[in-house]
């Protein structure tokens, strides 16, 4: 099943778009009004690290990162929660030498900073103390079947009893469909990004959309409607 359009509990309409449409805004957005990347990941992982840190309480936090764009805002985000001195440790689904783009950009950072980094799904097995759980491995970019190691990162996420947090569209998740690629993470709550996509209705948990600093003018080129739905905040819930 797919949503067109979800509503925050204030009632304001948002319109949902697919994968396709959403690389189309992102394009739009960099090409066309010069919005950079990384400026849209610093806001998504700035966001990120607000709800982690809601649903940690102070407690220790895990960010499990692929090598895309939402690896590299998982990322940020644990940049933002070491700044606050949260205690997070950076788990790899590969390792830093073949990380490439913004997330290499983001790793370099965190290497800086002395943030442990370790790799694989079984470093995220041995995270056996209350820890809350970044699920940063795959966003709207999901192809085919979830292939290992990013397969057993998902695993070992969803055999864990502490809170899930998914950055963007669960890890495996067909951000247009709902469907599942083989695997797919299940998370307590998910962060989507600056449009709810079309087939997040089917994530477990709750369901927030977060400000990364995309212009209505961007909405306005694509003739997607736009209501602006953040109010005072940088992000809203979405309540379906
Ligand atoms: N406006 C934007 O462009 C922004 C995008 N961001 C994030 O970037 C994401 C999109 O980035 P990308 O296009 O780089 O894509 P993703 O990061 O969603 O996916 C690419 C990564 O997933 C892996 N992958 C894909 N299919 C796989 C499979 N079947 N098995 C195993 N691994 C697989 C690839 O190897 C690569 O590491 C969004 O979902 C969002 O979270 C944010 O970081 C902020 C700004
Ligand atoms: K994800």
């Amino acid at each position: 099943m797919t949503q067109n359009t979800f509503r925050t509990a204030a009632g304001t309409a948002v319109t949902a778009v697919t994968a396709a449409g959403m690389r189309e805004v992102d394009r739009v957005a960099v090409e066309e009004v010069g919005v950079q990347l990384l400026q849209m990941m610093e806001n998504a992982g700035r966001a990120l690290a607000r709800h982690v840190r809601d649903a940690s309480e102070g407690g220790r936090v895990v960010v499990v990162a692929g090598d895309g764009g939402n690896g590299g805002g998982g990322l940020a985000c644990a940049r933002h929660l070491a700044n606050r001195e949260v205690p997070v440790r950076v788990v790899l689904d590969r390792p830093p030498g073949e990380l490439s783009g913004a997330a290499a950009l983001q790793y370099r950072i965190l290497e800086a900073m002395d943030v442990g980094v370790a790799t694989g799904a079984e470093a995220v097995a041995r995270f056996d103390e209350p820890t809350v759980a970044v699920d940063a491995l795959i966003g709207y970019g999901v192809s085919g079947e979830v292939r290992p190691p990013a397969a057993d990162c998902v695993r070992e996420l969803n055999g864990r009893s502490d809170p899930v947090v998914s950055l963007d569209v669960p890890s495996g998740m067909d951000a247009t469909t709902g469907d599942t690629h083989g695997v797919r993470v299940n998370p307590d709550r998910t962060v989507t990004l600056a449009l709810p996509k079309t087939g997040v209705d089917a994530v477990d948990g709750a369901l927030y959309l977060a400000d990364i600093g995309i212009p209505a003018t961007v909405y306005e080129r694509l003739d997607i409607d736009y209501d602006p739905p953040f109010g005072d905040g940088d992000w809203v819930e979405l309540v379906g």
